[in-house]
């Protein structure tokens, strides 16, 4: 059954974009950050603090795995370090995957991430300037993954409904 795979950096709409296409499409939604927080019952930022982003990246792994491999149609909304760990890159160009990412600038992920940093572990102890300068290296590191994406949708200055019309135009 087939897997739509939203990726990209931290704050650029996965999950916003991601319930949004459920809605219109009816095909269920889950969020790889949500199923860890339940399956651990714990906060994605307690599982950083407790257990360490490598205990955290393994299990992400294996999530991200069980749900491909899930038997229904779904929606999966990555976390933004998915892509980057475990060859999970890989797996964006598997048989029934459809991937895209969901491309932001610096700027729009700034003003997305300052207002909204506090449950991300990666920025929640850094102040604006340590943030702008983290997100321009990380982004930079982290592009080669996202790449592997088959399609690529720009979100900068978009409305939610215009994001989700493009990713309607690839469902096609
Ligand atoms: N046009 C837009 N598209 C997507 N998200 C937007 C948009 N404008 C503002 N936002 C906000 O940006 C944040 C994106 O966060 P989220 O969906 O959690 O991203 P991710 O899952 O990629 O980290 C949310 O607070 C969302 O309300
Ligand atoms: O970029 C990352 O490494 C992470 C992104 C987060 O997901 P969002 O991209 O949904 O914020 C979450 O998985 C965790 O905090 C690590
Ligand atoms: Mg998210």
């Amino acid at each position: 059954m087939r897997k739509i795979v939203l990726l990209g950096y931290m704050g650029c709409g996965k999950s916003t974009i991601a319930n949004r296409l459920s809605k219109t499409t009816n095909i269920p939604f889950v969020d790889l950050d949500k199923i860890i927080e339940e399956k651990t019952n714990l906060t994605i930022n307690q599982i950083f603090e407790q257990q360490g982003e490598i205990y955290f990246r393994k299990l992400e792994h294996d999530v991200f795995v069980e749900l491909l491999n899930s038997p229904e149609n779904l929606i999966i909304g990555l976390g933004g370090g998915t892509p980057c760990y475990a060859n999970n890159h890989e797996l964006l160009k598997g048989d029934n995957v459809l991937s895209i990412y969901l491309k932001a600038s610096i700027e729009t992920l700034f003003d997305r991430l300052v207002v909204n940093k506090d449950k991300r572990p990666l920025i929640a102890n850094k102040n604006e300037e340590e943030m702008k300068e983290f997100i321009a290296k990380h982004l930079f590191d982290r592009s080669f993954y996202y790449n592997h994406a088959q399609h690529k949708v720009v979100v900068d200055k978009k409305t939610v409904d215009e994001t989700v019309a493009d990713i309607l135009d690839i469902l096609a």
